[in-house]
């Protein structure tokens, strides 16, 4: 089989882009397939997979699929296994049908995903929110990928239970972004250890795995994250991750809403707004860097 890819991140998560519209080249899009190009050493190299497929032609596969966006996000974890949302992911996937004329980017589009429609808009770069590599992007895209917004919807605020890392034991907040995460704020990022691998955490809470984030704080509304994914081991961003780390620390604070945090991740910076609507918005830069062919042999 012979198939085009790109390889895309938002604040260094990176992904691979199947483009796959009518749904004819990957079929069921394999696990096996999708942890064998993410793999780091024998494949592209990538912490997820972004399959771009029309919402219609996934339909016919997934019938269930609720959708009425015209794009659909197929997400995949680097071991292949299915998430509902990637923030990074859906930022990466709007600057590609941007960049490639299949949406209008001075219009409102949403992206399909498996926990909903997502509504996307391109901002122009606001200083702070703005990280090193989006210095050289606006050669490639007119500084299309320098400030990129998701409406990530409404998140869910649950119980507080507890991860094990490097020895030690947090509380963590429970919140749900569109898939699930557990939030603990630590004294010192270093001291979770290098996230080799998953923390533990308590599965009759999460039966479905987690997302694991580790927060301290840098000063008025500005914190800064490490993150262990559920299906890709630690990540240098997650985006649903910046969401549920503001949310946990909004809640935390008490704050007044509408109300911003900056949120430093390994890979660079995000902003994320809790509104009075309830709703979190999640901004940042997206660049696609590198696109080919491949010849694949099972
Ligand atoms: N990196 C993503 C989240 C990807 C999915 C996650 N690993 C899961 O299994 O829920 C993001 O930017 O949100």
């Amino acid at each position: 089989m012979t198939f085009a890819w790109l390889k895309g991140h938002g604040t260094e998560n990176d992904f691979v882009l199947l483009p796959d519209h009518d749904g004819t080249v990957h079929g069921d899009l394999d696990g096996a397939f999708v942890a064998a190009l993410c793999h780091r050493r024998r494949g592209i190299g990538a912490d997820g997979v972004l399959r771009v497929i029309r919402t219609e032609a996934l339909r016919r596969r997934e019938p269930g699929i609720d959708s009425a966006a015209e794009w659909f996000m197929d997400y995949r974890n680097a071991d292949g296994s299915i998430s509902e949302m990637c923030g990074n992911g859906t930022r990466v996937f709007a600057l590609h049908l941007a960049q490639e004329g299949l949406v209008d980017a001075t219009r409102p589009f949403a992206i399909g995903t498996r926990d909903g429609d997502k509504p996307m808009s391109f901002r122009q770069a606001q200083g702070a929110g703005r990280s090193a590599q989006g210095a050289g992007r606006s050669a490639q895209g007119a500084g299309l990928g320098d400030a990129i917004s998701v409406d990530m919807g409404v998140p869910q605020v649950r119980d507080v239970s507890k991860v094990t890392a490097a020895g030690n034991t947090w509380e963590a907040q429970d919140v749900r972004t569109g898939n699930p995460h557990a939030v603990a704020f630590v004294d010192r990022l270093d001291e979770v250890g290098p996230l080799l691998t998953e923390p533990d955490y308590d599965q009759a809470v999460y039966p479905d795995g987690v997302n694991i984030e580790f927060v301290v704080r840098e000063g008025e509304r500005h914190v800064a994250m490490r993150v262990h994914e559920r299906g890709a081991g630690e990540t240098r961003s997650c985006g649903t991750g910046a969401c549920a780390v503001a949310v946990a620390t909004a809640v935390a604070d008490g704050a007044e809403r509408p109300v911003t945090y900056r949120v430093d991740v390994p890979g660079g910076t995000l902003h994320v707004t809790y509104d009075a609507d309830d709703h979190i918005t999640l901004t940042g830069p997206a660049e696609i860097i590198a696109r080919g062919t491949m010849d694949w042999t099972a």
